[in-house]
């Protein structure tokens, strides 16, 4: 991507010790029928862990399960050690002050100009105009589209819009993202801008994140890649490494199927899983 000006590590909450998100035998259903089934998991601080899946399995309700956006029927979620699960509306709104979420389609509202996009929560917080400039121009900053502070979304192609997202998402400095599926529906070049953007956070801001994709290529530039700060580019890890704090989980039929490194993932002798990722 075209050089821009490095960004300074900016402060970050810090979070309690214990996993970022635990899952422990969560369950849930719509209308009577079960989606996800004794789902147990966990995310590591600083680590990032990619959903895998056939569409449909459960993925979103997974992470909307995750920053309590929806409620189990059993089991028990906790993020940075607090029970989502159990927490009222109030309670999720102050921890979700340090969960940063993209959308499917990057659901960017249509008639407010992108400063007004990626400045939203801020303005629902009140915090004053000057300083959400200086915030939302930040964070634009680290997508590298300050330059579209007064356009609207529809002003923008595709992959700018998800670059909006990506930076609405981290606008608050969180610990936590949360993406659900970021490259739906764009092209094989416009993808990898996108999961470079998602290398930068995990490598240059250190957060935490659990990431949905369909494209399994995505997937494995995560893994094989790392973020050059100096250069302000993603780069190839040595030949034969992957990143290791990047692993995978994959749901099929309401079951996690698979919670491991890439290594394993690749030499899975599963049936389902070697049909998956070839
Ligand atoms: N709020 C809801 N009410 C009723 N059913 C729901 C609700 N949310 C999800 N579902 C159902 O749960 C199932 C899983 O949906 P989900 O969106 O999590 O799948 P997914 O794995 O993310 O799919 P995709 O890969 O296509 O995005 C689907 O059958 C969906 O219709």
């Amino acid at each position: 991507m075209a050089s821009a000006a490095p960004v300074a590590e900016p402060q970050q909450w810090q979070p309690p010790a214990g996993p970022a998100i635990l899952f422990e035998d969560v369950s849930i259903g719509f209308e009577g029928k079960p989606v996800l089934d004794r789902i147990s998991f966990k995310l590591e601080q600083g680590d990032t862990r990619i959903l895998l899946g056939p569409a449909g399995v459960g993925k979103s309700v997974l992470l909307k399960l995750a920053n309590g956006l929806l409620k189990p029927d059993s089991g028990r979620i906790t993020v940075f050690g607090e029970e989502v699960s159990a927490m009222r509306e109030q309670e999720l709104f102050r921890l979700r002050h340090h969960i940063g979420m993209v959308f499917q389609e990057g659901a960017l509202f249509d008639s407010l100009t992108v400063r007004d996009n990626v400045g939203y929560q801020l303005m629902e917080e009140h915090v004053p105009d000057e300083e959400i400039d200086e915030r939302v121009k930040e964070a634009l900053r680290v997508v590298e589209l300050e330059h579209t502070m007064e356009k609207v979304p529809s002003e923008l192609s595709g992959g700018m819009r998800r670059r909006v997202a990506i930076a609405r998402a981290v606008v608050s400095n969180p610990a936590l993202v949360l993406y659900d599926s970021p490259t739906g529906g764009l092209d094989p070049i416009t993808s990898t801008t996108i999961i470079e953007l998602v290398v930068k956070q995990r490598d240059v801001f250190r957060r935490s994140s659990l990431m949905i994709t369909h494209r399994l290529q995505d997937a494995f530039v995560m893994a094989m890649n790392r973020y050059n700060e100096k250069e302000n580019r993603m780069e190839l890890l040595p030949e034969g490494t992957v990143d290791d704090r990047t692993s995978f989980l994959m749901l099929n039929e309401g079951k996690l199927v698979f919670d491991g490194s890439t290594h394993d993932l690749v030499h899975s002798d599963d049936p389902f899983i070697s049909r998956y990722i070839r």
